[in-house]
């Protein structure tokens, strides 16, 4: 029992010193009073059996079930406030932002996985560092920069509609879209990282960067690794976890330096193409160092190729649907409201967002389809006050996003329903609500939001004109879209939503205006970035 109990150490990161042992019911954080613990914790695991595989729905079920937004929960030996209403959400992240900046270190995650290459931004703690390496991505990811993107974005969504076109013989087969939509992504934040893009769906080299960065996000999750939460088990022998760790860590690095050192060939040979690397490699004014460079290609190239596909897949399934006729039609009426000749709403999709009906779709899909259900862990850096509770410095705070998208308090009762509508306060035309702050919950809020939030609403927005203005989307009779908020992700415990296949048939509006838009933008496109 001794054994055990020496082995029951309270560390959070193999760098971190061990601290002297606390067993079985302590945690990092003693109880917070005046915040209600959800009752039922056992021994060592505290609450992670009772959470099971998904997070966002067992918290959200307690949240109606016990009557309280804001609860503390066990994760073993670490304390965590959950906040599940969307006014608490928002109050938690842009009310107490300064606050809650700061980012929990998880064993596998920072220790194993993250050795190498430095954190991602999303995964770092609130430092010097961190913070310029969130201002250099801000920079390449704003507004502004998005003008100097038009070219890529032209080329990467023509490629999906020029691949789809080609594979589903003009609307005869079926197709499953989700791996067209991963190109595009990834291709996106290749290309501003590495100026670097591959052309085929099924590249092996994308395929890998995919399969690996979805692992590794799978092993983020606290029900995947309880040895985060429950040190003891990092202890077992031939621990699993940490040999896929370090597999996995091994299969990035790789990758990784193949992108880089191509980049620095073709800075040799005088090829290379504006790009993040580039620019540093090259070092075009940065105070950056190399560790933060990887990083901050790391995060963008992670942060976007689950997140886009995830939610541009799975609003397609819902436009695919019965239901979902309706709403393409009046999407397509609404670009043709802007843009009677379809060859100019596809020149004007990736420069500006101005059709109001895929706005709504764009929102709607972003909150609907919430695929990172409990955001990325915060950590408080100074007491916040909850409601006269004093939650301490350095306690994990968890939002449920899920939960709070789906809060009938505050989006009203057919919240659980996708319903773009909502988000137009006319029909007749389409014209869209005043905005009135957030949103929705699921690119974040506060001091630590997502930084790609602008670039993915463009995608999103381009990928959708040009998919609506060619085609009517048909979901499959065999094999149609799972369109409910929780059940359409097929594996819960990853931090971001794997949609389950489904497959659609794309019945062209008018095949030559579609091969007219083909042709025109291969025209505009060749030559740039070539794979
Ligand atoms: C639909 C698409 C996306 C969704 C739903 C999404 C969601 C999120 C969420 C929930 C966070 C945590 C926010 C918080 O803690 O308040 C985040 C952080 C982040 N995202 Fe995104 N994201 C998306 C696309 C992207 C893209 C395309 C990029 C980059 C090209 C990106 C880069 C980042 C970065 C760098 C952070 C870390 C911010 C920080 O910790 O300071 N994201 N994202």
């Amino acid at each position: 029992m001794s054994a055990i109990y020496n082995l029951v150490i309270d560390f959070q990161t193999p760098e971190e010193p061990a601290k002297p042992v606390k067993v079985a019911f302590n945690t990092d954080i003693p109880h917070i009073k005046g915040v209600p613990e959800i009752p039922g914790a056992v021994p060592i695991f505290g609450h992670l059996l009772k959470l099971g595989d998904d997070h966002a729905s067992v918290c959200e079920k307690w949240w109606r079930q016990y009557n309280y937004s804001v609860f503390q929960i066990r994760l073993g030996n670490t304390r965590a406030v959950v906040v599940n209403s969307f006014d608490d959400c928002r109050k938690m992240l842009v009310g107490h932002q300064n606050a809650v900046i700061d980012r929990p270190k998880l064993y596998t995650f920072h220790g194993l996985i993250s050795s190498t290459q430095g954190f991602t931004i999303g995964s770092s703690p609130w430092d010097d560092s961190c913070h310029r390496k969130r201002k250099a991505a801000g920079t390449a990811l704003s507004r502004p920069a998005l003008r100097g993107y038009h070219p890529m974005f032209d080329l990467e969504s023509y490629c999906i509609i020029r691949d789809l076109y080609k594979d589903s013989c003009t609307g005869d087969i079926e197709v499953s879209v989700r791996p067209y939509v991963q190109r595009y992504a990834l291709n996106t934040t290749l290309t501003l990282c590495y100026g670097i893009r591959m052309d085929a769906v099924y590249d092996n080299l994308l395929r890998e960067i995919l399969y690996v960065g979805s692992a590794i996000s799978l092993l983020r999750s606290a029900s995947e690794n309880m040895q985060d939460y429950v040190p003891i088990l990092r202890y077992f022998p031939n621990n699993e976890k940490n040999a896929r760790s370090k597999e996995l860590r091994e299969r990035r690095d790789a990758y990784l330096k193949l992108l880089l050192d191509k980049v620095r060939e073709m800075i040799k040979q005088g090829t290379d193409k504006p790009c993040i690397s580039a620019a540093i490699l090259k070092d075009e004014e940065t105070k950056l160092t190399g560790v933060e460079v990887s990083s901050i290609c790391l995060s963008l190239v992670s942060g976007g190729f689950e997140t886009i596909p995830g939610t541009l897949t799975s609003a397609i399934g819902s436009l695919s649907t019965e239901e979902g006729q309706a709403w393409q039609d009046r999407a397509y009426e609404d670009i043709k409201r802007y843009y009677p000749d379809i060859r100019d709403a596809w020149e004007d999709s990736y420069v500006q967002e101005k059709v109001p009906y895929v706005n709504a779709i764009v929102k709607e899909a972003g909150r609907y389809y919430t695929v990172s259900a409990m955001s990325l862990p915060r950590k408080t850096v100074t007491e916040v006050n909850w409601n006269g509770a004093i939650i301490p410095p350095k306690t994990m705070i968890l939002i449920n996003a899920q939960a709070g998208n789906h809060d009938v308090d505050h989006f009203g009762p057919d919240a659980g329903k996708f319903d773009p509508e909502r988000w137009l306060k006319s029909l007749d035309p389409p014209a869209e609500r005043e905005s009135a702050g957030l949103g929705h919950l699921s690119f974040g809020a506060g001091a630590r939001a997502c930084s790609g939030q602008y670039i993915a609403s463009r995608l999103l927005y381009t990928a959708l004109v040009r998919l609506i203005s060619c085609y009517k989307i048909v979901a499959s009779e065999t094999e149609p879209p799972n369109t409910d908020y929780v059940d359409y992700n097929t594996i819960k415990s990853a931090l971001v939503a794997i949609p389950r296949d489904f497959k659609v048939k794309l019945v062209p509006r008018d095949t030559h205006i579609v091969e007219d838009c083909l042709n025109a933008a291969y025209r505009r496109t060749e030559g740039y970035y070539k794979g």
